[in-house]
């Protein structure tokens, strides 16, 4: 799909997604619970759908309630001694955070099963599971270091050294998979250079709200299971309810829109949120951006912007926005974290600095630090390279270029906010989708033979 988008002057009122992050965590948590789990605002991005699609394959079932609710029951851990998946393979998609979290939940069968995903994820570095998972008892085979996976458990959780420094994701799941695999005395899980810190906040502040087995963080250096066995079995009866977060992933590419375009109101996002890309906040406030705050949600409007620095290496995902936000200031911004982005769904160090480019924005990677010029931004032809950032970013910053820009493969939006161009355009800018007219003559011209 190709969208294109026109320098646009925005205003009104919008509500942020539903964040991926917290519903991928709260689809694990719901398989793991042995109550029925109610889950408000659960998103329809494709990650979403998904971590959704793993849990019914692993068992569960899924009702919808309503557009906004959602009912999980499990029975994941009815028979304790010997999990057993429902079917023996699990897709999930393009997701990451799916994968990394999923694979040693489902090293908790007895079964074995074959992990799989799409697009990007084919690539994207999984070899942390063939050191890791035979050291807790699982037997895993892998295309060395790639998809597909194949594991047979049952995990047994033990202490054990895991390194941090490629991705929190894998440290999530061994969360997720220690809670509740049995115990007789403490266990530890140590961790050496862990990045995207936030991200592990998160993770504990799910398992918390579903009264699952919460490990006692030791300054993100090691994290101990306390509760034996018996305890872990004593989880919450009753029904658990819980709401999706707004995404500051996906928020941020509004509130930059609204500090180049707006004014604009953005609501759903919470300030007192343990997600990584709430920090967006502190970058608007360093490029003087007209931001406002209340109960009720964020004001943006369009002020004079200029050059500022920031550290995103435990907020890698706001590298996209920040550079839509930073093409728009006045002087050379400096953004420290290069380094975590090489094994997103593309090289995103390399990929913005091309596709912004192609807008006429200068990007330097000076080894951990993007150095980004700003603008004037060019309309330009710019391809998404199938990453749903990349093609948020270029639409981000399109909307004050001096022409019309057009991305291709505009789509990637789908894996984590497929209602993107349709708030820029209730935001009011002018973006134009679907099948354009040369595509619909090439169409003809081929129908035609
Ligand atoms: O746990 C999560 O929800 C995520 C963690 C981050 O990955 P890393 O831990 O690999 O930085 C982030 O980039 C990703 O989009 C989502
Ligand atoms: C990298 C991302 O997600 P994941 O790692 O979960 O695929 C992202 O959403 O930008």
């Amino acid at each position: 799909m190709r969208v294109t988008i026109h320098p646009s002057q925005l205003s009104g009122s919008i509500y942020a997604p539903a964040s991926k992050s917290s519903m991928q965590r709260a689809c694990a948590a719901a398989l793991l619970a042995t109550s029925k789990v109610v889950i408000t605002n659960p998103g329809h991005s494709n990650d979403d759908k998904a971590a959704q699609g793993i849990i019914t394959a692993l068992g569960a079932t899924i009702s919808t309630i309503d557009p906004e609710t959602i009912e999980i029951e499990s029975g994941f851990l009815k028979d304790p001694a010997a999990i057993h998946s429902k079917e023996d393979a699990v897709n999930c998609g393009e997701s990451g955070l799916s994968i990394r979290m999923f694979t040693p939940v489902v090293s908790l069968c007895t079964n074995a099963v074959t992990i799989n995903g799409e697009g990007s994820l084919v690539t994207r570095p999984m070899d942390f599971f063939d050191q890791v998972l035979p050291e807790l008892g699982v037997a895993i085979t892998s295309n060395a270091g790639k998809l597909p996976l194949q594991v047979k458990g049952p995990l047994q959780a033990k202490d054990i050294t895991i390194d941090g420094s490629l991705s929190s994701q894998f440290l999530t799941g061994l969360l997720m998979a220690f809670s509740v695999a049995p115990i007789t005395k403490p266990v530890a899980i140590k961790v050496t250079d862990l990045k995207s810190k936030p991200y592990i906040d998160l993770t504990l502040n799910v398992m918390k709200q579903f009264g699952m087995n919460v490990p006692e963080n030791r300054n993100y250096e090691e994290f101990i299971f306390h509760r034996t066995e018996s305890e872990i079995r004593n989880q919450k009866s009753e029904i658990i309810n819980y709401t999706v977060e707004g995404d500051w992933s996906g928020g941020a590419f509004l509130l930059v829109a609204g500090a180049i375009a707006g004014n604009i109101h953005v609501r759903g996002l919470q300030q007192g949120s343990t997600q990584a890309d709430k920090k967006i906040l502190e970058a608007l406030m360093a490029a003087n951006a007209g931001i406002a705050m209340d109960a009720k949600g964020i004001t943006l409007h369009a002020a004079p912007l200029t050059a500022f620095e920031f550290d995103a290496t435990d907020c890698p995902d706001l590298f996209p926005p920040l550079v839509a936000l930073a093409a728009n200031c006045k002087g050379i911004t400096s953004v420290k974290g290069v380094s975590r982005l090489a094994h997103k769904e593309s090289d995103r160090g390399l990929t913005l600095q091309q596709e912004f480019g192609k807008m006429g924005i200068k990007i330097d990677l000076e080894g951990d630090w993007m150095r980004i010029h700003g603008g004037p931004v060019n309309g330009a032809v710019v391809h998404s390279r199938h990453d749903h950032r990349i093609a948020m970013a270029c639409a981000t910053a399109a909307l004050k270029a001096d022409g019309a820009t057009v991305i291709e493969e505009a789509q990637a939006i789908n894996k984590s906010y497929p209602d993107f161009y349709d708030h820029l355009k209730q935001l009011g800018a002018t973006v134009d989708s679907g099948i354009n007219y040369i595509d619909s003559l090439k169409q003809t011209f081929s129908d035609n033979g």
